[in-house]
């Protein structure tokens, strides 16, 4: 039986969260110390660990089927691979920043200035969009620390807190993208390997509805449930249920999790009690 190859970060920002998503998903990686190939339990599928930024020619290549991969990486040298899933997670911007002090109007600033960067590909592109022509010089890592000595007037790289801007005395002046992890597809897959990544993909979304999604029980007298159904943004309609106190029922609930502060006051305002908020391992609609 044909196996899926699915490439993850070796180590890194998108390791761990690449890894808890497949155990999520029933995938357990049968993995040694410093393996760079392992095998899973449960599933048909081969795990390489590879480095993010080679991860897109072996794509292309067709080394690997699939992989997990910063969204950002892909537009800046895999713009022929095709996404499959967003994954949510490692959230982050491709942002230009320039010195705190100096004044920055627009684009037009950076014009036949100097920008050190990991991404050239990127910034060629959206300068061009905009009829910039800047100077580009391109470095592997701690980017932000050009413009401190004298290698450059602005940076491009990856921007999330935004600390390392701020301690490196630099402002954020245009978010060129936004990036998450994603599931990235070979343009070579093989029908058979297909058919498995659609079961994949399957898992996926069922494990991230469920981790957007919280379960909420509560109780309410029951002149006060139709107040309280009208208020709960449900999955289709609550279950009711009623106590063995008269006179009141519970109310279970599929809550989206972002949504539950923002009704919580509501509903004890209308008489809601003993409210539960529950993980959901999966969710399959
Ligand atoms: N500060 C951050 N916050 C959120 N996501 C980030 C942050 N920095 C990087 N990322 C995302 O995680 C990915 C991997 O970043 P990381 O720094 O671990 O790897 P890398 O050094 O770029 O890659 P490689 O595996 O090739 O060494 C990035 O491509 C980006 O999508
Ligand atoms: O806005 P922030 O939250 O400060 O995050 C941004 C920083 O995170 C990344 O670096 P990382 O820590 O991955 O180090 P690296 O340069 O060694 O990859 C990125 O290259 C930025 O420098
Ligand atoms: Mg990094």
């Amino acid at each position: 039986m044909s196996k899926i190859k699915i490439a993850i970060q070796k180590s890194g920002r998108l390791n761990q969260d690449s890894v808890q998503i497949l155990k999520d998903c029933g995938i357990s990686i049968d993995n040694g110390k410093d393996q760079l190939k392992a095998a899973t339990r449960n599933f048909p599928m081969e795990v390489m660990f590879l480095r993010n930024g080679d991860i897109p020619q072996y794509l292309r290549d067709g080394v690997v089927d699939i992989a997990i991969i910063g969204e950002n990486v892909l537009v800046e040298k895999g713009q022929d691979i095709a996404i499959a899933e967003r994954l949510n997670f490692s959230k982050c911007k491709v942002s230009l920043a320039v010195p705190k002090d100096v004044v920055y109007n627009s684009i037009k600033d950076l014009d036949g200035k100097r920008i050190a960067t990991s991404y050239p590909n990127t910034v060629k592109e959206y300068l061009k969009e905009k009829g910039i022509s800047a100077d580009l010089h391109q470095i592997s890592g701690s980017v932000e620390i050009a413009p401190n000595i004298g290698l450059a007037d602005a940076i491009c790289d990856i921007v999330s807190s935004g600390s390392t801007l701020f301690k490196n005395n630099l402002k954020e002046v245009e978010v060129m993208l936004t990036s998450e992890a994603v599931l990235a597809v070979s343009p070579s897959i093989s029908d058979e390997n297909r058919s498995i990544l659609q079961k994949l993909q399957f898992r996926i979304q069922a494990v991230l509805k469920a981790r957007a999604s919280k379960y909420v029980l509560l109780n309410a007298p029951n002149d006060k449930i139709d107040r309280i159904v009208d208020i709960l943004p449900g999955m289709r309609s609550p279950t009711v249920l009623p106590l063995a106190e008269k006179g009141w029922s519970s109310i279970h609930t599929v809550v989206e999790k972002n949504k539950f502060w923002d009704i919580l006051d509501e509903l004890k305002a209308e008489g809601a009690e003993g409210i539960l908020v529950c993980p959901i391992e999966k969710m399959v609609l």
